[in-house]
């Protein structure tokens, strides 16, 4: 098939090199010039696993291209897709100016009868505005063609994008149009080998169902981050916790960590967003409203702590952080809980020495600090620190030489914002081990 992705970011990108990758002919089209001057030299703008091999091999392939205009791919093409970005605006709710603009240039340049499928998250309604902006351009012109808008919500994690787009849990397909439901089935085909994964439903469900999913996951870990904090009180591990709950099949063990709160593109704007439409239909949301004021305080939590451990003395004082991407396995820092932390010390007065394996160069730009100190790999950020504090899981963190980090951090303390290590481990090498939800009696500390 031919198809047209509107939007060369994660979602664009990602599905577009994968639908070439099973033989379709596929043209990017991105507003950003420094985006597209990137990708036509086969570099890939942020840092996503695997990515730009499936991006090379299509480019070299001929099946995937990318351009700044919609003409002239929009003549051949069977189906576009509107995968541009809904960031949430001052209020909250999904600013959907990206969305109305794409839809108005696909009017303007559809050559075609075209399914036009909406793959960015929008809320309730907004592919029945599409609908309608895009018919209105058509009417303007008077030509024949149909446009026919379809919803197919994307559910990928930035970090494991291609694979899980090659191998969806479930492929939402929102449309009561027959042949737009014949196209899609056929178009996702081959990343539905069992076919099992397709669920076709109607337009509006498909939009909520994107939503649903993230509120879903961000209550998960605000109630895990909630109960860790009273674990903590009553002298229980969450860690054990988080082991039974998830052993029964109906809470299962998947996105039950607690830590520094969640962060990234998605969960909080999504939530934002929900509560917001829910706002504009008289519907209040008390348990959205707690989803969001437990990931704020969860986000704080690590300063408390080490403000707590230094007897109130951040000013001066230097702490060494480990992680500042949202989550590994990408650059990304949108939203990131690093970044609440960085602000706090800053603000407290401390020196920070940071290290991130892909991500420091995008805080560098967002932190122009010069208390902000970014270092070359994990051992040179302690060098010099008082304290460490992890905040992003990456598997190079995992097993650290604790008995070089006793020696080294002059307040001989581990701040474990993602529950990686062992409190009895840490302290028996000399460290005082704060992680998150880890209630314990206190122990003696061992000497370093
Ligand atoms: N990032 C994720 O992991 C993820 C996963 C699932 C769903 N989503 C949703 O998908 C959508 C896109 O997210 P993203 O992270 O890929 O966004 P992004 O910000 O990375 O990329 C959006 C791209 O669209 C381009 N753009 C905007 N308006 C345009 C226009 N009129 N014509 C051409 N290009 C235009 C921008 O230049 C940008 O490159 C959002 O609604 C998001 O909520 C994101
Ligand atoms: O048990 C867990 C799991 C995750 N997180 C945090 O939650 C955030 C989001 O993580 P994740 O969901 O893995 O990353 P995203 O790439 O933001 O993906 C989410 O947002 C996407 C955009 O909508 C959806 O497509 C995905 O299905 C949804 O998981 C990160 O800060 C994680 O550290 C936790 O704190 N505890």
């Amino acid at each position: 098939m031919n198809i047209v992705i509107i939007g060369a970011g994660y979602v664009g990108l990602v599905t577009g090199a994968c639908l070439a990758d099973v033989g379709n002919r596929v043209t990017c089209v991105d507003h950003d010039p420094a985006k597209l001057d990137a990708l036509q030299r086969g570099q890939v703008p942020f840092y996503e696993p695997d990515l730009d091999a499936v991006i090379v091999r299509n480019v070299a392939a001929e099946r995937l291209s990318f351009a700044a205009s919609l003409e002239p791919a929009m003549r051949h093409a069977d189906i576009a897709f509107i995968a541009v970005g809904t960031p949430a605006t001052e209020d909250g709710s999904a600013d959907l100016s990206h969305v109305l603009a794409a839809s108005a240039e696909l009017g303007r340049a559809v050559e075609r009868d075209t399914v036009i499928v909406v793959k960015s998250t929008v809320p309730v309604g907004t592919c029945e505005r599409v609908q309608r902006t895009i018919d209105a351009e058509l009417r303007m012109r008077g030509v024949p063609w149909r446009a026919t808008v379809a919803s197919n919500p994307e559910f990928l994690k930035e970090g494991s994008a291609v694979d899980d787009f090659q191998r969806p849990d479930r492929i939402i397909v929102g449309t009561d149009d027959p042949q737009a439901q014949r196209l899609l089935a056929a178009l996702y085909a081959p990343y539905n080998r069992n076919r099992d994964r397709l669920i076709v439903t109607d337009v509006r469900s498909a939009e909520f169902t994107k939503y649903a999913s993230n509120v879903m996951l961000a209550t998960r870990i605000s109630l895990m981050n909630e109960l860790a904090r009273l674990a903590e009180k009553v002298g229980v591990d969450i860690e054990a916790v988080r082991h039974g709950t998830g052993a029964d099949p109906r809470i299962g063990h998947h996105f039950l960590y607690a830590g520094v709160g969640y962060g990234g593109s998605c969960l909080p704007k999504d939530v934002r967003a929900l509560a917001r439409l829910a706002a504009e239909h008289d519907q209040s949301t008390p348990l959205l409203d707690s989803v969001q004021a437990i990931n704020d305080a969860q986000k704080r939590l690590l300063s408390a702590k080490i403000r707590e451990h230094l007897h109130g003395r951040l000013e001066g004082a230097t702490v060494a952080l480990w992680g500042l991407a949202f989550k590994p396995n990408t650059d990304d820092i949108r939203e990131a809980p690093s970044l609440v932390l960085i602000d706090e010390l800053l603000r407290a007065g401390a020196t920070i020495r940071a290290y991130d394996p892909v991500a420091a160069e995008r805080v560098r730009q967002a932190v122009p600090d010069a208390r902000l100190q970014l270092c070359r790999n994990a051992r040179a950020a302690c060098e010099g620190a008082d304290v460490l504090a992890v905040v992003t899981e990456w598997r190079e963190f995992k097993s650290p030489d604790f008995r070089w980090l006793a020696q080294t951090l002059a307040q001989r303390a581990v701040f474990d914002g993602r529950n990686l290590y062992d409190p009895q481990y840490v302290e028996d090498c000399g460290l005082r081990y704060y992680g998150i939800g880890r209630g314990r009696r206190e122990t003696a500390l061992a000497p370093a």
